[in-house]
């Protein structure tokens, strides 16, 4: 090696720990993305770059450097570790952060990577979309007049149900209206129609010469007025299902996502009843997953533009863990029943990520800075149209401070007190959201308690 490369190489060194040193966090992971090498190097004294950033408070070099695999163990000439000198130094979150969990991606406070599969309560796919059909109109309208398809009907959002009073636990299940059943409400001016797919093969197998191809159709229509007179309804117990949350939390789990489908796009109807870029009347296509607008040289016709199709709003929803593995933070909504906790969430914003999202949303809700996020499940929430993404967070510093417009409340929960809360119910001091909700999963899934029970 030549004396010019060595000095080149001296010199970067020199400007990685003088980043470090200054907690020039944008700088510092640049740099390492470059080369990784740099993570162990040390300068004067055997100072390495994790070293001088515990030296001076710098929580968040500190944070990089050891999510990138830097050697916390190392001893400088004064046979000091990173974590020594944070102590020295004062500051605890780092010396603590150091001392218990630094290689937070490697010292179990994740639950593994290895997850059973969680179903969650609106995610299950009975139907098959089929979406290459909804630009047939041509097959759309046969199966709107086929005798076999299945038209399930909603009043302002809410879905015609029929009680299930076999089952143990009450449960609702949609009900499964014939074409002649609902013909006066199909031809109504205010009925939205849209198609929802085909049953799955497996659950119909299909009967040949009963229709074309078998395929058993569902379409979901909505209305304005009351449609109860126009419906031929046999059997007593059936009625819309209104009323507040947790009503849509009541129908039976293969059911259950088909109205997650149905409700969202009919609400989005229901709300976008004009183009929102030039305000003119728009009219339905696709069988119902698109709007178009009538207006000539409108912008939205050309190319894609989403004002024309259904929006899903994603969410993120996290489980923040303490660095010791052993608590998690929940927090409360002032909207919230008294007594119930639960994640964190909210919304993600544009051109973020969902790591950064869920960061920036615990900091701003709790006070709490996050490092590692892991993906765990994720629940569409029809109520109108989110994308619940749940995540496990690893909590960087632990005090609390509470935004106090939106949470009212942010707590550390130890395992045994959110055990607790779900296995005694009313017993425990505080309650989670119902089982159906994915903050309820991810809570599970920590304590290690089979998600899908
Ligand atoms: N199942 C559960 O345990 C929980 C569920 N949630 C749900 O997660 C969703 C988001 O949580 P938040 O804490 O309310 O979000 P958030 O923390 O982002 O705050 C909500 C505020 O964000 C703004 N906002 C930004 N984009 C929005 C959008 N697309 N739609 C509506 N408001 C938007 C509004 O000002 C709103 O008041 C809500 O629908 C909430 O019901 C929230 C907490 C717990
Ligand atoms: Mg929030
Ligand atoms: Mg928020
Ligand atoms: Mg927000
Ligand atoms: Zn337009």
């Amino acid at each position: 090696m030549t004396s010019v490369q060595m000095s080149a190489k001296d010199e970067m060194v020199e400007q990685f720990l003088d980043c470090a040193s200054r907690g020039d966090l944008a700088k510092v992971s640049t740099m390492i993305s470059h080369s990784s090498q740099l993570l162990n190097e040390s300068g004067r004294q055997g100072w390495t770059a994790l070293m001088l950033a515990a030296r001076n408070g710098h929580f968040d070099v500190v944070k990089a450097l050891l999510l990138n695999g830097c050697n916390k163990d190392l001893v400088n000439k004064s046979g000091q570790t990173a974590h020594g000198i944070a102590k020295f130094w004062g500051h605890r979150h780092i010396a603590r952060f150091l001392a218990s969990s630094g290689d937070v991606a490697h010292h179990g406070i994740l639950p593994s990577n290895k997850l059973t599969d969680i179903e969650t309560y609106f995610s299950r796919e009975y139907l098959n979309r089929m979406s290459d059909k909804r630009t047939d109109s041509e097959w759309l309208s046969a199966k709107q007049s086929s005798s076999e398809t299945v038209f399930i009907v909603f009043h302002n959002l809410d879905p015609f149900v029929t009680a299930e009073p076999e089952d143990i636990r009450p449960k609702l299940k949609l009900y499964r209206f014939g074409r002649d059943s609902v013909k006066e409400v199909l031809h109504q001016s205010d009925t939205m129609v849209i198609f929802l797919g085909v049953e799955k093969q497996e659950c119909s197998p299909s009967s040949p010469g009963s229709n074309e191809d078998g395929l058993i159709a569902w379409f979901a229509l909505n209305t304005k007025k009351n449609p109860t007179e126009s419906l031929k309804v046999t059997g007593s117990d059936s009625f819309f299902l209104s009323g507040p949350m947790p009503r849509l939390l009541m129908l039976n789990e293969d059911e259950a996502g088909i109205v997650a489908q149905a409700r969202s796009v009919l609400a989005w109807h229901s709300r976008y009843s004009f183009c929102p870029t030039c305000g003119g009347k728009t009219k339905v296509d696709e069988g119902g997953y698109k709007r178009t607008c009538l207006t000539e040289g409108c912008r939205s016709l050309h190319g894609i533009h989403n004002t024309c199709y259904p929006r899903v709003d994603p969410v993120v929803i996290m489980l923040v863990l303490h660095p010791d593995g052993n608590q998690c933070l929940l927090g409360r909504k002032k909207a919230f029943p008294p007594g119930m906790f639960s994640c964190l969430a909210g919304f993600i914003e544009p051109g973020e990520t969902i790591e950064n999202a869920v960061r920036r949303e615990v900091l701003e809700e709790s006070g709490v800075t996050v490092g590692p996020v892991q993906y765990v499940s994720c629940q569409p929430w029809p109520m109108p149209s989110s994308l619940m993404i749940g995540c496990f967070a690893v909590a960087m510093s632990t005090d609390i401070k509470v935004d106090e417009i939106e949470i009212e409340d942010a707590r550390w929960f130890t395992r045994q007190e959110v055990t607790d809360a779900l296995v005694k119910g009313n017993q425990a001091v505080f309650f989670m959201p119902p089982r159906q909700a994915i903050a309820h999963y991810l809570v599970k899934h920590w304590i290690g308690i089979n998600a899908n029970l």
